[in-house]
């Protein structure tokens, strides 16, 4: 099997790559999305999956305060790139960390699936129609607070584990309702749960919502090559606009921070929110700088969210190192 460094003295593509990947449904359905889109466009390309349980996934029932340490879920696939035991990991943005290990790098960002969130329920069919004091199940302080913002009634529940862990905790009475990512729901054929799709006014997406995202060594040209197709630039515009504001707040971490971006045009249009995870204060920006500038767009936003007090509200949070990945 051919990877890594190029043979010199052969200019012929490798036939085998290798992906890392979670065992979850949903990393797999990622994993296999990609291998399906290389194969077509590379015949001769064999995709092999590498399928590794992350620390994270050993740990998902335990409480947060005792995991520790930056994307769990992450970590172990870099360490399948470093060793060589993989050369392209697939991650779904949302759980990207903000910095890679050296050698290391985000190569590609994939077209964005929708970026919502989506109200699941077995009774009612909206966030409106719940009843007072209705039980409504997230571990997303995101999420949580603005759910609290909107119908400050509810009574917010731990929930954690895969997307269909989070099915079945619903379905066994535990809750009147869940919020998913609708894009985990679509991609594994759970459209029709989705009772109502969360506006973006309503509920903010946390960064990177939506968007898969291929990891490889950054000097691995032919690895890259055979990749960059897969880039989809507007995608990679808004997701590194919302990166760069939750890099700038120090935002990696388990906070409510909401950040969404969008293509308008030649302009790319930002949205930025953190809150109290009890929805008493909650602070807002937009944004909207040339679509080149996204990156700036990103640092204002975190500039503009800081000066309304946001420093403050991180700060008073509960310290954990716990990325998006354990609790959205
Ligand atoms: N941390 C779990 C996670 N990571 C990505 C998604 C959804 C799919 C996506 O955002 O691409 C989910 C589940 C969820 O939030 O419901």
């Amino acid at each position: 099997m051919m990877t890594g460094k190029a043979d010199s003295t052969t200019q012929q593509a490798p036939r085998t790559l290798r992906i890392a990947t979670r065992k979850s449904a949903l990393a797999l359905w990622q994993a296999e999305y990609v291998k399906g889109k290389l194969e077509e466009l590379h015949p001769g390309l064999t995709v092999e999956l590498v399928t590794m349980v992350s620390r994270g996934d050993k740990l998902l029932d335990a409480p947060l305060a005792k995991i520790g340490g930056k994307g769990l879920f992450v970590k172990e696939l870099e360490h399948a790139l470093l060793e060589d035991r993989a050369d392209i990991a697939v991650h779904s943005m949302k759980d990207v960390p903000m910095s890679f290990p050296e050698g290391l790098g985000l190569e590609v960002i994939c077209e964005r699936e929708d970026p919502r969130d989506a109200f699941v329920s077995n009774t009612y069919a909206s966030l409106d129609e719940l009843p007072q004091g209705a039980v409504v199940g997230t571990s997303s302080l995101r999420r949580q607070c603005q759910i609290l913002e909107h119908r400050p009634d509810l009574t917010i529940n731990f929930l954690r584990g895969n997307v269909n862990t989070r099915l079945a905790k619903l379905d066994d009475g535990q809750y009147d309702a869940i919020i998913l990512a609708a894009a985990g729901l679509i991609r594994l054929e759970f459209q029709d749960r989705i009772r109502q799709f969360l506006e973006t006014d309503v509920s903010l997406p946390a960064g990177g919502q939506g968007a898969v995202g291929i990891e490889c060594c950054t000097g691995d040209e032919e690895i890259i090559n055979l990749i960059k197709p897969l880039h989809h630039e507007q995608t990679a515009k808004c997701v590194l606009a919302e990166r760069a504001m939750n890099r700038t707040l120090n935002g990696g971490c388990q906070v409510p921070i909401a950040s969404f971006a969008e293509l308008e045009g030649e302009q790319v249009h930002l949205r930025g929110l953190v809150g109290q995870p009890d929805a008493s204060s909650i602070l807002r920006t937009v944004q909207t700088f040339p679509a080149e500038q996204y990156e700036q767009a990103g640092i204002q936003a975190a500039e503009h969210l800081l000066e309304q007090g946001a420093g403050e509200i991180l700060a008073a949070l509960p310290h954990s190192t716990a990325t998006n990945a354990d609790t959205e």
